[in-house]
């Protein structure tokens, strides 16, 4: 499990910033753990700012929601650099579905990082074909933490690092549920996509 970094006596004035990624495939329980993340800064009193892209209304037009229903108010932006605006004087920022944002992600959060804010940032890392999944390579390389999640392959119940999509689209976005996509394991992955090429 992820512990907040304790800043030293030395840091204590001084407001320190940090980037922490939370990625893995779809049900691997990449929003809970952002969930958790943000409530334990918001018992801490710190301010806390969510971001989640406007595009992602499965669930809730404003919450990001789990698959489990765990819940936490938060701002749908179009663009990553609204977040500059929205961001100020908070302490914590954090952001769902990150793959969906444009490149300028990762500047945004460095930026946000370099003035003192602590980033937490979860999303895919890989698309239904199992390539990297937009900004997420680049938003690991600059992270100083980076946990990857796993769920449940739904075929063999093994660990499940990819998200298998049943729904006939070749489309790179296509939101969904268990209606589209299944966790699998790389075998399982594998196997399914035999059938597809
Ligand atoms: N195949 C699966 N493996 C693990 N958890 C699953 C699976 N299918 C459904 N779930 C549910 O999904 C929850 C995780 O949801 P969530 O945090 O929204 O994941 P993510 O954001 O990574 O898609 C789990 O606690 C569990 O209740
Ligand atoms: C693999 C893959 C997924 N998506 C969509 C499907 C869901 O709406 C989200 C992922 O949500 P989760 O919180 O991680 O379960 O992304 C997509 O558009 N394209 C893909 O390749
Ligand atoms: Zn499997």
């Amino acid at each position: 499990m992820f512990i907040e970094p304790r800043v030293g006596n030395r840091h204590q004035a001084q407001k320190r910033g940090w980037i922490e990624v939370i990625c893995g495939s779809m049900f691997s329980g990449k929003t809970e753990e952002l969930i958790r993340r943000l409530n334990r800064a918001k018992i801490a009193r710190q301010r806390v700012e969510i971001f989640k892209p406007a595009i992602d209304t499965r669930y809730h037009e404003e919450d990001v929601v789990s698959h489990n229903a765990t819940a936490i108010r938060s701002t749908p932006i179009q663009f990553a650099n609204d977040m500059l605006l929205l961001a100020s004087g908070c302490d914590v920022v954090g952001v769902d579905e990150a793959q969906f944002f444009d490149e300028a992600i990762t500047e945004v959060c460095v930026h946000l990082a370099n003035n003192g804010i602590r980033v937490i940032v979860a999303g895919l890392d890989m698309d239904y074909l199992g390539k990297p999944f937009g900004p997420m390579p680049a938003l690991m390389g600059v992270a100083e933490y980076v946990t990857k999640v796993h769920a449940v392959c739904v075929q063999c119940g093994d660990i499940a690092s990819y998200s298998f999509r049943n729904a006939v689209s070749q489309e790179k976005v296509l939101l969904g549920e268990t209606d589209s996509y299944e966790a699998r394991c790389r075998h399982c992955f594998m196997e399914g996509m035999k059938g597809k090429l």
